[in-house]
């Protein structure tokens, strides 16, 4: 497990294998926090802001190869801004993308490591700076440090297609569940082992990638905890058309699942999509909405939606709250802002 959380997991003996279960990781995590958990915002578009230059096949993981200083600098923002959680720049960091553009697959491994390792490193600049500014509070004479987990961000295979195919989950015939779970296989055991808290599984855009998710896992022995968080365009399904509730069902049989929701997705589907979810299950239910605007995978832009607009959504997180949701932050095209007003809407319930 990373640095600075204790995690109470059971280890199961079998025959065959030992499998080791952390049912009570993410209750346990956002007790800590108070009982709502505060994620990061858009990684990229804090990027963008600083400058990077992301019309790139690899996307924001070109920065892990030309602007790692940048990656620390998002992550100290988001932290500034009160996140609990911060996902790696791995979104987009597949082995066979940066093959793609030349690197050796050892090469392309130690760039999906120091994903992770600039995010651990990022936290510790943070936690350091919080003792020198003497930021941290005294409680029963201990001192009290905000609790922060490095999640790794597992891009879906349409991420990687880099033409928007994330918001379609469309992979054609050719694409099977053996497929998808031999292109994330490498990859994945690279993060479970690399010092990251647990993964985070972003923009699944249909139910097949979910399988193979939940297979890999339970197949690779992985044993940190991961999150499952899919994508919708119409508040009921999840971008390819499959029921919401099928998705969600394949991530509750999932023992290494921890927490199940939303990301990139409209803030106007949100309050339905969490009602819809913890019909499904009881695992906490994370949401991270984009700002409503729409990505164009051919500019890689991102375009006013017509018709729909979609205020900021920071003033609709205490109903979220109420309708089941724990975990809280924002995707793509929200930023610091966003976050920090989140921790204050939160932090103003407590
Ligand atoms: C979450 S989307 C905005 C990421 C970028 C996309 N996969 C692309 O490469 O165009
Ligand atoms: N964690 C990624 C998600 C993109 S949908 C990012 O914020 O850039
Ligand atoms: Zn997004």
């Amino acid at each position: 497990m990373g640095s600075g959380n204790v995690v109470e997991t059971t280890t199961t003996t079998t025959t065959t294998a030992t499998t080791t279960t952390s049912s009570t990781f993410m209750s346990d995590f956002i007790g800590k926090c108070g009982g709502n958990v505060v994620i990061d915002g858009g990684f990229a578009t804090e990027l963008e802001r600083h400058g990077a230059d992301l019309n790139d096949p690899l996307w924001s993981a070109k920065c892990l190869v030309d602007s790692p200083h940048l990656v620390r600098r998002v992550h100290l923002d988001y932290l500034d801004a009160g996140a609990n959680i911060i996902l790696t720049a791995s979104y987009q960091a597949t082995i066979q993308g940066f093959e793609a553009k030349g690197f050796s697959k050892e090469e392309a491994e130690a760039l999906l490591r120091k994903s992770v390792e600039i995010a651990c490193e990022a936290r510790e600049i943070y936690y350091d700076r919080c003792t020198k500014d003497s930021w941290d509070f005294m409680e029963n004479g201990r001192t009290s440090r905000r609790p922060i987990l490095v999640a790794a961000s597992v891009g879906s295979y349409g991420a990687y297609l880099a033409d928007g195919s994330e918001y379609s989950g469309n992979y054609g015939d050719a694409i099977t569940l053996e497929t998808l779970k031999d292109f994330n296989r490498r990859r994945v055991q690279i993060l479970a082992n690399s010092g990251a808290d647990l993964i985070a599984f972003e923009t699944i855009p249909n139910k097949l990638e979910a399988k193979a998710y939940a297979e890999l896992l339970e197949e690779e022995g992985i044993e940190i905890p991961a999150w499952f968080s899919f994508n919708s365009k119409d508040g009921i399904n999840v971008v390819s058309g499959d029921p919401i509730s099928e998705c969600v069902s394949i991530a509750d049989s999932c023992k290494q699942v921890v927490a199940v929701g939303i990301n990139c997705t409209p803030p106007r589907f949100i309050h339905g999509l969490i009602t819809s979810i913890r019909k499904v299950t009881s695992k906490p239910v994370l949401i991270y909405p984009n700002s409503g605007e729409t990505y164009d995978g051919q500019t890689k832009q991102w375009v006013k939606s017509s018709g729909n607009v979609d205020e900021d959504f920071v003033s609709y997180i205490v109903k979220w709250r109420e309708a089941g949701a724990s975990l809280f932050g924002g995707c793509c095209r929200t930023t610091p802002k966003t976050i920090r007003g989140i921790a204050t809407a939160l932090s103003d319930k407590n």
